[in-house]
């Protein structure tokens, strides 16, 4: 018997897939239809396979880059500044998107600080607050400001990894509610608060719906002082979200209730809370510059982060009736990241272009197990450390100081065996606000004590702060790679797009040597 060949037209195979000899004319086209999208698909396959092949190949080349850091430290600040400078028009696209988060954090500051005058109401001593605020109404107000060090406890020993900084005092628990007299809750000041707090109850009630929108709906545990967090791609799904597109929300409710059945593509939401703040801009005003709340700033009772200071400096703007977000806005907008987000830029260096992928993280201590992952094949790492931080902490770990976690993140990143041989670069971030910090007289030493009697300057301060991070460096450096560090106020765009250019061509030259290209 022979052996069956593929080509033998006695193959069994091809003998079954013959058409039948009796195929009508109607059998024969739906064959031959049939058999010319078996091919079409075959086809598609093909090309998908070539063209994932080719993605692999194009990807080998790609430039991997990690931000990594601490919560609040500007990674995703210092994401918008390569946005600005690769991908321009994206930021445009987004804008709308980053006028939810402003007026979400104008609402989230403004029931910060009336809870905090709420925890106050029976207690305040309001002359001591109007006379505090009488002598440092002259003072810029200071970003941030965490409360009084209880005495000196150390946090790290100095065994910890050798990266701690020796001696920065706990965070003693708050103060707030605490023993001052019951006198002045009648108080002319207090009954003006009372009016203000209730003329702008509406507009507080609008925090968990603007809140709900940028999230999508989605909480996490632990997000501290109530922040929303966001994931990869939430401003175009923040656009769906405003248009109902994704499930019931608070505009759906409201057109139906308004008798709106087309899809009209304006955020109901947003515009209720732009009409809102038009309305309530004296009061936010007032309540703003009200010398009971400049007391309690003053005084370090009442802890406002950069972004509300920023916004609430800027009310007459944010809150007028056309307002768009301008490009500073949105690198002042303060959203969390959860996850990693990743974004591609196309980087053109000597007439050669390169893509790039950059990684935001989220920073939170919740959050750092999703960044693993991504060692494996990073090219380079920029580690971005607030030195302005000296005085707050963690808010997953009130009894954390913020450098110290700094530093303890960072002695991670130095001995992590998957990213020893990365290209490293170091940015001592919020260099703006640790001036403004010390020029209001805040003292480095109150908060780590192990800075001892060196001169409060900021020449001093930041130095310091570098010396603790190159020393982890150093001691956890076994393949001798450099570390490129860099002061640094990220929400700078001139001196960042500077920055941002060296460290580009730092980076690139290192990809190029270990691509052997050079
Ligand atoms: N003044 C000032 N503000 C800054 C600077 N860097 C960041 N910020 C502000 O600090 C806030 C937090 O910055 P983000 O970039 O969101 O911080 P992040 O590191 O991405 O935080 P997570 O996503 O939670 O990990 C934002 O409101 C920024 O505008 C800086 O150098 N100076
Ligand atoms: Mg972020």
């Amino acid at each position: 018997m022979r052996t069956p060949s593929l080509y033998s037209q006695d193959d069994p195979i091809s003998a079954a897939l013959k058409p039948s000899p009796s195929e009508t004319e109607a059998e024969r086209h739906a064959r031959l239809v049939a058999e010319a999208e078996a091919r079409r698909v075959s086809e598609q396959i093909d090309e998908d396979l070539r063209q994932e092949r080719e993605r692999m190949k194009r990807n080998k080349g790609d430039v991997k880059l990690l931000l990594l850091g601490q919560a609040e430290s500007g990674k995703s600040t210092l994401q918008k500044q390569f946005q600005l400078m690769y991908k321009p028009n994206s930021i445009d696209q987004e804008r709308t998107s980053w006028k939810t988060v402003i007026y979400f954090n104008v609402v989230h500051s403004l029931k910060h600080i009336l809870a905090i005058l709420e925890a106050w109401d029976d207690s305040l001593d309001e002359d001591s607050l109007e006379e505090s605020a009488s002598v440092s109404l002259n003072k810029s107000r200071v970003n941030g400001i965490a409360q009084q060090p209880s005495p000196s406890t150390s946090l790290i020993n100095s065994s910890s990894a050798g990266s701690g900084l020796s001696g920065s005092p706990a965070r003693p628990s708050s103060s707030v509610g605490s023993s001052h007299p019951v006198n002045a809750s009648r108080e002319p000041g207090a009954v003006q608060i009372g009016n203000l707090r209730r003329r702008l109850t509406p507009l507080m009630a609008t925090d968990t719906p603007l809140a709900d929108r940028l999230s999508g709906g989605i909480t996490v545990s632990g997000s501290g002082k109530g922040g929303v967090y966001v994931r990869s791609g939430w401003q175009a799904r923040t656009i769906e979200n405003a248009l109902g597109r994704i499930k019931p929300n608070y505009d759906a409710e409201l057109k139906k209730s308004r008798g709106i059945t087309h899809d009209s593509g304006q955020d109901i939401l947003v515009q209720d809370v732009g009409r809102m703040l038009t309305a309530a801009k004296d009061d936010i005003k007032e309540l703003w510059s009200h010398p009971t709340v400049e007391g309690l700033i003053v005084r370090r009772k009442l802890k406002l982060d950069e972004w509300s200071e920023f916004f609430l400096r800027h009310i007459s703007r944010v809150a007028a009736p056309d307002y768009t977000p301008t490009t500073d806005d949105i690198l002042h907008a303060r959203i969390q990241t959860m996850g990693v987000a990743e974004h591609v830029f196309d980087v053109n260096i000597h007439g050669k272009s390169v893509s790039w992928h950059l990684f935001d993280v989220g920073g939170a201590r919740g959050q750092r197990h999703s960044w693993v992952p991504y060692f494996d094949d990073a090219n380079a790492i920029i580690f971005v450390a607030p030195v302005s931080a000296f005085d707050q902490y963690l808010e997953e770990d009130p009894r954390t100081n913020r450098i110290d976690d700094s530093l303890q993140l960072f002695t991670q990143i130095c001995s992590n065996a998957l990213l020893k041989s990365v290209h490293l670069v170091l940015f001592l971030n919020k260099t703006d606000l640790l001036k403004a910090k010390l020029d209001t007289g805040l003292r480095v030493r109150k908060y780590i004590t192990s800075f001892g009697e060196r001169s409060n300057d900021y020449e001093t301060v930041v130095q310091y702060f570098r010396a603790h991070f190159l020393q982890v460096h150093r001691r956890n450096n076994e393949n001798r790679r450099v570390l490129y560090t860099h002061f640094t106020s990220v929400v700078d765009t001139k001196a960042t797009q500077r920055i941002i250019g060296n460290v580009r061509d730092a980076i690139f030259r290192g990809y190029l040597q270990s691509a052997a290209l050079v």
